[in-house]
């Protein structure tokens, strides 16, 4: 049997396989990149299972700068196509020559389920199919005996968001969710106008995810999935009074959202049409449908799909690495910051369980088997739509909650002020806001807030309560107010500040405090995301591919670009990664003179060796007390020397956003509804332990943390929590964009936990990487991008 040294030699291909889906792109980059970081041979393999049955130019080696100027596209660069050749054992009798003639035994799939069985077939496939090549002289025993395994890591390309694995989101799904979500505030918009109801038709054959998505983010009235029919026979009348309460309680328009594949409870489809023709003939509402179609797989990807696909890629690459001949195949899931690698074979048998499920009309196992998150996601989005006109009589009517907004302005932060109004009046509790954040709570500026007042919130940017920065330090003046308007619990969303204030005096403040972290910073602790964060990505991405694109237009041009963020750098180096930029500097690291003038010299290096066009540098506005953004412009074109020419751009507030993110708001609806859950229970004293409370984000999962537990890590005076979970992405940053410094490999792979958390990237010495790093193109100066 080889040893793992004798296999560093075999070369890693890459694939895209199925429908296609945004962020695939930033695999392809990924893997090339980290491959090639690792010394490998990396081959992109077009047209999916085609391109391996066809091989000849359609198994391409790669180098660094072929995946250049692709992060941002939507599909995918390098094709996919459905292939019936590779069903069959001829075509993969012929993948596998194609394979083994190039000295490919590294496969990253990026696919669907159907794509990641074929590529388990495949694997376990390789023995016979390497031994009918032998015995026919296809290929010489040498090759059969050196290339004896095949190691497949899948990473999952679905914009339905359909594989039941540990792992948040598949990539593409969030893209497709940004097309959605704009689709539907556009049409919202002339619904509203006109008074009409619309109905819409959202992708997803057998998973209601994206419809469930779409809705919550968009406050949609009626959402039709396959998984969870209504329960009702004559669920036309269900939809029909609900529609109907809702325009007599003074809702101008209606939204419903039919996932492509709902049925009902017995299993007959729902059809767009069908639904747009009973709203007309049993309401008479002015209704209009729309069938959304492919624009929901098309377009530039989202921040978060370009993440996703980057870590998912260089985390495949790592794995293939370290995977033995006996190790089955895997598939990449992300969560959070951190990366787990599911079996393939259980992962895609759960994945097909739903759909049996649902087809044999057990709606209980069907929602179960799709994981215990979207049982309660889909809950919690019922409690909200709920028609709190018809609750039961609940024992506490009669309590209050009080809603404060503290801090910045953060998107998504109208979507959480909504979720927690409809679900507390829902449930019987009245709902105050107050206005101008705990400076107006202190001034008592509290007014009742009707289920009315929050109509189109979800998608509302800003913060329609008003926000003001103070912090409060005064028990007895909060306690006293409370007694004034007879409040029995505050739900405060916001930034540090506000958590810190709250923290200092959780003893002394007597009414449930729950807190939900909101601030684009993304800078409290307790919690892996603060609402408002993944909007100001999206923002800044955005700007970044802007000046990307004028940078490449012109000759040998570095941008650097200021970003928000306080002392947190975590919108400089998720923005850089997500945008393919180049150096990012973060206060965390801080920036010296020395850095810079390095960072300058690799640029000129760059692009004498490389023909490099563009350079992006981001930096955080608080990267260094002494080098500002004029000193760096000023530095970077006097040491340039002529080699390029210097623009700056200060994003300031553009950083927090126009209109919300889907994620932003779907999070900010998911913590507000659990924080008001937790606060229910509080009053009714169901919790009599845990009253001061952060609602956050544990590798993606919603969180009650106590006050204690969350702030453990807390640094009050760089407003920072001490260890942030994202860290690592900086090191990933740095390798995917060729610029790496000096660099700490202290941290391991977790071969036991199969999971990689850490700046497993940087293992070895930082020069072996940088010189590995610029020899691609002195290797093998045929192919330019
Ligand atoms: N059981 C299988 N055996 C071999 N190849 C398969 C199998 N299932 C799917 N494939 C390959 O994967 C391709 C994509 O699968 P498909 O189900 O269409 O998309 P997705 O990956 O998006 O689920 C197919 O065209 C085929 O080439
Ligand atoms: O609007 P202001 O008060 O000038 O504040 C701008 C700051 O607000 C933020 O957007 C969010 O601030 P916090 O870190 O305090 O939540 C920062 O990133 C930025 O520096």
């Amino acid at each position: 049997m080889e040893t793992d040294a004798g296999r560093m030699d075999h070369a890693v291909a890459v694939f895209t396989s199925g429908g296609d889906a945004p962020g695939m792109n930033a695999v392809v980059r990924s893997v090339v990149r980290c491959g090639i970081h690792h010394a490998r041979d990396v081959f992109a393999v077009y047209e999916g299972y085609q391109g391996l049955v066809d091989g000849a130019g359609k198994i391409r080696k790669m180098e660094w700068t072929d995946v250049q100027m692709m992060i941002y596209k939507g599909g995918t660069v390098i094709g996919s196509a459905r292939c019936k050749e590779f069903r069959e054992r001829e075509g993969r009798l012929a993948a596998c020559k194609h394979l083994v003639d190039r000295g490919i035994t590294n496969i990253i799939c990026c696919g669907g389920d159907g794509s990641l069985t074929g590529a388990n077939i495949f694997k376990l496939e390789w023995a016979s199919l390497l031994e009918e090549l032998r015995s026919s002289g296809r290929v010489t025993d040498a090759q059969a005996q050196k290339y004896a395994n095949i190691n497949i890591i899948g990473c999952v390309g679905s914009i339905d968001n359909d594989m039941v694995y540990d792992g948040t989101l598949t990539i593409g799904t969030d893209t497709a969710l940004h097309r959605i979500v704009d689709a539907i505030d556009a049409v919202q918009s002339t619904a509203s106008s006109h008074q009409r109801t619309f109905v819409l038709e959202i992708m997803g054959r057998h998973c209601g995810y994206l419809a469930w998505a779409a809705g919550v983010a968009t406050g949609a009235d009626y959402i039709f999935i396959p998984e969870a029919p209504s329960k009702h026979d004559d669920w036309e009348s269900v939809l029909c009074a609900k529609l109907d309460h809702q325009r007599k309680r003074g809702a101008r328009l209606c939204t419903v959202l039919v996932a492509e594949g709902a049925i009902d409870k017995f299993g007959k489809p729902i059809k767009t049409e069908y639904v747009r023709q009973v709203i007309i003939d049993r309401l008479g509402h002015d209704t209009r449908s729309t069938i959304l179609g492919h624009v929901q797989r098309g377009g530039y990807a989202s921040a978060y799909d370009r993440f996703l696909g980057s870590v998912s890629g260089a985390l495949a690459v790592e794995r293939l690495l370290r995977t033995k001949p006996e190790d089955a195949s895997t598939i990449v899931g992300v969560k959070g910051y951190s990366v787990a690698f599911n079996p393939l074979v259980e992962t895609i048998e759960a994945t097909q369980m739903v759909a049996k499920h649902t087809e044999q009309l057990d709606f209980e196992a069907a929602i179960q088997a799709r994981g215990k998150d979207f049982k309660r996601h889909w809950a919690i989005q019922k409690s909200i739509n709920r028609d709190f006109a018809k609750r039961e009589a609940v024992p506490d009517a009669g309590k209050n909650i009080c809603i404060i907004c503290s801090g910045a302005p953060a998107g998504g932060v109208n979507a959480a002020v909504r979720s927690a109004n409809h679900y507390a009046l829902n449930l019987g509790y009245a709902v105050y806001a107050a206005y101008d954040g705990f400076q107006g709570f202190l001034e008592g500026n509290i007014k009742p807030l009707a289920w009315e007042d929050v109509l189109g919130w979800a998608g509302d940017g800003g913060c329609n309560l008003r926000c003001d920065r103070s912090v409060p330090s005064d028990p007895d003046a909060m306690n006293e107010i409370c007694k004034q308007f007879k409040l029995d619990a505050l739900l405060v969303i916001g930034g540090f500040d506000g958590l810190k204030g709250i923290y200092h005096m959780r003893d002394e403040v007597t009414v449930p405090v729950a807190y939900v972290p909101a601030t684009i910073s993304n800078n409290v602790p307790g919690t892996d995301f603060s609402i408002g964060s993944d909007t100001a990505l999206n923002a800044i991405v955005s700007a970044i591919d802007t000046c990307k694109k004028s940078a490449d237009a012109s000759k040998s041009r570095v941008f650097i670009i200021e970003v928000q963020g306080r002392n947190s750098g975590y919108l400089t180096v998720l923005s850089a990664l997500a945008s393919g930029a180049d150096i990012a500097y973060t206060p965390e690291k801080g920036v010296t003179l020395e850095q810079m003038q390095a960072d300058i010299e690799e640029i000129k290096s760059h692009i004498k060796k490389h023909n490099k066009r563009h350079f992006v540098v981001v930096r955080n506005e608080f990267c260094s007390p002494a080098y500002d953004l004029n000193f760096m412009e000023t530095l970077f074109r006097e040491e340039g020397k002529g080699c390029f020419s210097v623009r700056t751009v200060k994003l300031g507030h553009l950083c927090q956003g126009d209109y919300p993110s889907p994620l932003d708001r779907i999070r900010a609806t998911t913590l507000a509804a659990t924080a008001t859950e937790h606060l229910i229970k509080c009053i009714k004293g169901e919790e009599t332990e845990n009253k001061k409370v952060l609602v956050g984000f544990s590798e993606s999962k919603d969180v009650v943390r106590t006050m204690e537990e969350a702030c453990q890590d807390a640094d009050w005076t760089r407003r920072v929590p001490a260890s942030e979970p994202w860290a690592w992405l900086l090191n990933l940053q740095q390798c995917l964009s060729g610029f790496m410094d000096q660099v700490d490999d202290n941290q391991e792979y977790d071969a036991t936990a199969g999971k990689l958390v850490t700046n497993v990237l940087l293992n070895g010495a930082p020069t072996t990487i940088k010189k590995v790093l610029l020899q691609p193109e002195e290797q093998d100066q045929g192919t330019q991008a």
